[in-house]
């Protein structure tokens, strides 16, 4: 056929070369022209003879109908096209056929690959199906082990015990159908257990690579079936054979399988029954920052954001967020929320008890207590050897301090300096709470008072030893032994009187026998054996605290335990601060405090009250957190003092308040002692009818918000060593606030007392006035009934009070409308006379009635 590829040349003469054909046309002449055949339907190349074997092995070949034949096509011409035809015919027929064939072969390969995968399929099904019993059956065998477990534990503890107890019932109850075999199946549960991952590894190199990728791919499915909240988390992969054997839904992800097996396979091994993840107790406070959040999940903080963000919370991980909110976050990352309080800030201050090695001696923090002038002042001012005393407003201890000493010996020995007034009570019971020793000043001169007996209360109750200075032993008439009875009576035996109270007999004038207490002291010290840590954060109590005009909020501290340092960052009760600096009480700037050292600490944010404890802790914002927490607390716990809760005792309240007539006072004072030793006097004013109400109290100067709270109640303001500011004088003035300022207690109270008594209802005093007796009754008209009496004792006035007894029982209380005597209209009547008397708006009259005449008047009360 490569003839045919080319065109010929037209040329005459000779046979047509196979390929080209003659054409005849009119006029005799003729043409050949090449037969083009057209390469593209020949695909099989027909083997040279094929052509010819069909021309000459097919008989006589059909040419066919020589009418209907092309004009100018020989016979030759005619066979070779039908040849050239049939050939392609058959080329066709051959390339259908292998087209088929290859169709075929490929759609037996494609039911191959089908009938494999469902074969691997049915058998993964079935591998899984294997491993899911098995962990049930595990997990079955875990149940009647513990169970066994717990059963063993309370049948040990019932031995021991010799009872029977409660929890020996439980597991029995617990156990499913018969309880003994359960120990027994335990172990060949643990064998399955651990053959079984070892079955799934034997099994693992007969899985082929696509196996595992079919796994990962049916993983990834199940994670995205998750995400998208389906719970039909195997729907898209149903495949025939599961429709057919209609368990396409119910199955479990093969991760979840894998799970379940690592921690069959765990259990087995003897870890128990920890699971991959970490399950937290996370403490909740009331808010949580997200970052401290993640912290204590233990989880990336950037993985909270993001959940929160599902959430639909738009936040950073600085940001705070409610318990409520972090609590769904937590149970998210499958821990367990514990809620704490807002109480839980104050953990961080360091509470760790002290190391035996650690523990050094200090020295006694001594009070000195006892009744007013039996010489408190006098005895710590001789200690000192400075007098004091010459500057105190009014002749009273007002200003609460501590003071440091040292003793001829050379110890140390510190000294609280309480005030001797029945209104510092509080400030000695707390004095009481710091002190390590109290001495007790008794004058030789006086006795047993009752402040003597209140000092002997104070420290029996906080488990103080006390120390009996018999003071004023220089006196004329001085008598220790009859302190030293009267002592007896309030169970206190002094060592003279063979008991174990050390007492000295001294003059706090003289100085006799300052050195013997000084000695008592030490010796008291020394058994007490008062040890503490000089090393660890300092904590101390606040003696006094004021608000200094230059120095802004100070606080004298005893330092109780560890070294308070400059620089130190505490929190004292609602205040917090950074020690600015340290002053101690010879006035001198100190860098540390150690134990038993009272300082003067600069730096704080307010004025703490006293009393309260300092504490230094390690960050500034934990003492602010701390600082605000106490504020709040108290805040709410004023709030819930002040409130009534119930309707019951909103309504008590409001009836006990009808009789109750209350003198509204606002408190300003220089220092905290001194303020609270006002209120309490104050407080202590009234009856039952009267009473004196603080409305606030506070140290510093008088401010415009004391003057609106002043206002708001109608309540002057009292200040006490203190003065208004002048903005507060201007808004006092235009409010018409009354500011009063006192710098004796004394003064301040009595002028409150007296406030308080014009709040008292007058008193309505009754007078006796007379008797008249009742002869007979006479009617007049236009005045009603009159009596005719005769005036018995006293005087019959008309503007008096009249009383008509009858068999001397109070028939009618009334007033008289008419008092006549012989028809003249009289003011008063007198013994042994006659008159008419009628009363206003009453008739029943009889002879025989007594008339009793009283009068009345108003009497102003004063307070107690
Ligand atoms: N003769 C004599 N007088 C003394 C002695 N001790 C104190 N006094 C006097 O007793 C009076 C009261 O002394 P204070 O020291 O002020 O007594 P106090 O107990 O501190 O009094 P208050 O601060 O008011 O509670 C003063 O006049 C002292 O001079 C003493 O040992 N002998």
């Amino acid at each position: 056929m490569s003839d045919t590829d080319g065109k010929k040349p037209l040329g005459l003469g000779g046979a047509p070369r196979s390929g080209q054909v003659k054409q005849s046309f009119s006029h005799g002449r003729t043409k050949s022209v090449v037969v083009e055949t057209k390469r593209k339907r020949v695909v099989v190349p027909t083997k040279p003879g094929a052509a010819g074997a069909a021309g000459t092995g097919g008989g006589s070949p059909n040419l066919g109908d020589p009418a209907k034949r092309p004009a100018g096509i020989s016979d030759a011409e005619m066979e070779r096209r039908l040849t050239a035809l049939r050939a392609a015919k058959a080329r066709e027929i051959a390339d259908n056929e292998r087209r088929a064939e290859e169709e075929r072969q490929r759609e037996e390969d494609r039911q191959r690959r089908r009938e494999e995968i469902e074969t691997k399929e049915r058998e993964e099904r079935e591998r899984l199906e294997a491993l899911r019993a098995k962990a049930e059956e595990e997990e079955r065998a875990a149940r009647a082990e513990a169970d066994a477990r717990v059963a063993a534990a309370a049948q040990r503890k019932a031995d021991v015990l010799g009872t029977r107890p409660r929890s020996a019932e439980k597991p029995a109850e617990a156990k499913p159908g018969p309880a003994t075999p359960a120990p027994a199946d335990a172990p060949t549960n643990r064998n399955q257990d651990a053959t079984g991952p070892r079955g799934v590894a034997a099994k693992a190199p007969l899985a082929p690579a696509p196996q595992r990728k079919t796994d990962r791919e049916r993983e990834e499915r199940e994670r995205s079936a998750k995400a998208k909240g389906d719970d039909n988390r195997r729907g898209g992969k149903l495949t025939l054979s599961a429709a057919l054997n209609g368990e396409g839904g119910r199955t479990r992800s093969l991760a979840a399988m894998k799970r379940k097996q690592e921690k069959a396979r765990q259990k087995a091994m003897g870890f128990g029954s920890k699971p991959e993840k970490q399950v937290r107790d996370v403490q909740l406070p009331e808010t949580i920052v997200i970052s401290e959040l993640a912290n204590r999940m233990a989880e990336r903080a950037a993985d909270v954001v993001k959940s929160l963000m599902k959430m639909g919370m738009m936040v950073t991980m600085n940001q705070a967020i409610d318990a409520d909110t972090a609590e769904l976050v937590i149970e998210e990352f499958g821990h367990k929320a514990v809620r704490v309080s807002d109480s839980d800030v104050e953990q961080v201050i360091d509470s760790v008890k002290d190391r035996d090695e650690d523990l050094q001696s200090r020295p006694p923090i001594v009070t000195i207590m006892g009744h007013v002038d039996h010489g408190k002042t006098s005895l710590l001012d001789a200690i000192r050897k400075a007098n004091v005393v010459s500057g105190e407003a009014g002749g009273i201890t007002q200003h609460i301090g501590a003071y440091q000493v040292k003793t001829p010996s050379g110890a140390l020995v510190s000294f609280l300096d309480t005030p001797g007034h029945a209104a510092f009570t509080s400030m000695r019971a707390r004095g009481a709470s710091v002190t390590d020793i109290v001495i007790l000043v008794v004058a030789a001169d006086d006795a047993v008072m009752p402040q003597t007996i209140e000092a002997i209360h104070h420290a029996k109750a906080a488990k103080v030893p006390l120390i009996v200075a018999i003071n004023k032993m220089d006196k004329h008439g001085a008598d220790a032994t009859k302190v030293r009875t009267d002592l007896l009576q309030h169970d206190i035996v002094v060592e003279a009187m063979s008991g174990d109270v050390q007492d000295v007999e001294l003059s706090a004038k003289t100085g006799m026998g300052i050195d013997n207490l000084l000695e008592a002291i030490a010796l008291q010290a020394e058994i007490l054996e008062l040890k503490a840590n000089p090393k660890r954060a300092a904590s101390g109590a606040v003696i006094e605290a004021k608000l200094d005009v230059g120095r802004g909020p100070v606080a004298t501290v005893l330092v109780q335990n560890g070294t308070l340092r400059k620089g130190d960052i505490f929190v004292v009760g609602e205040q917090w601060g950074k020690v600015r600096a340290l002053i101690n009480d010879q006035g001198e700037t100190v860098l540390e405090a150690g134990p038993s050292v009272p300082v003067e600490v600069l730096g704080l944010s307010g004025t703490p009250s006293a009393g309260d404890t300092l504490n230094v802790v390690e960050t500034e914002a934990q003492a602010r957190e701390i600082a605000d927490y106490r504020e709040k607390a108290a805040k709410d716990k004023r709030a819930a003092a002040g409130a009534a809760t119930t309707l019951e005792q909103l309504m008590a309240k409001a009836k006990a308040d009808q009789s109750v007539a209350e003198l509204p006072v606002l408190v300003k004072a220089d220092v905290q002692g001194s303020a609270e030793a006002i209120v309490q006097a104050l407080e202590k004013i009234g009856n039952d009818e009267v009473r004196v109400r603080i409305l606030h109290y506070g140290v510093g100067a008088i401010t415009d918000t004391d003057v609106g709270l002043a206002e708001a109640s109608g309540a002057p303001i009292i200040g006490f060593n203190v003065r208004a500011n002048a903005s507060a004088r201007q808004s006092a003035n235009q409010k018409g606030v009354e500011i009063r300022y006192y710098s004796i207690i004394y003064d301040l109270v009595d002028d409150i007392k007296a406030a308080a008594s014009g709040l008292l209802k007058a008193e309505v005093r009754e007078t006796f006035i007379g008797y008249a007796q009742i002869k007979e009754v006479f009617k007049v008209t236009g005045v009603g009934q009159v009596a005719g009496c005769l005036v018995t004792e006293g005087v019959a006035r008309r503007s008096a009070g009249v009383r008509l007894l009858r068999d001397s029982v109070v028939i009618h209380e009334g007033t008289l409308k008419t008092l006549k005597r012989f028809k003249d209209e009289v003011k008063e009547v007198i013994s042994g006379q006659e008159c008419g008397m009628a009363f206003e708006r009453y008739e029943d009259i009889r002879p025989g009635d007594v008339i009793e005449i009283f009068e009345r008047e108003e009497v102003q009360r004063t307070l107690a």
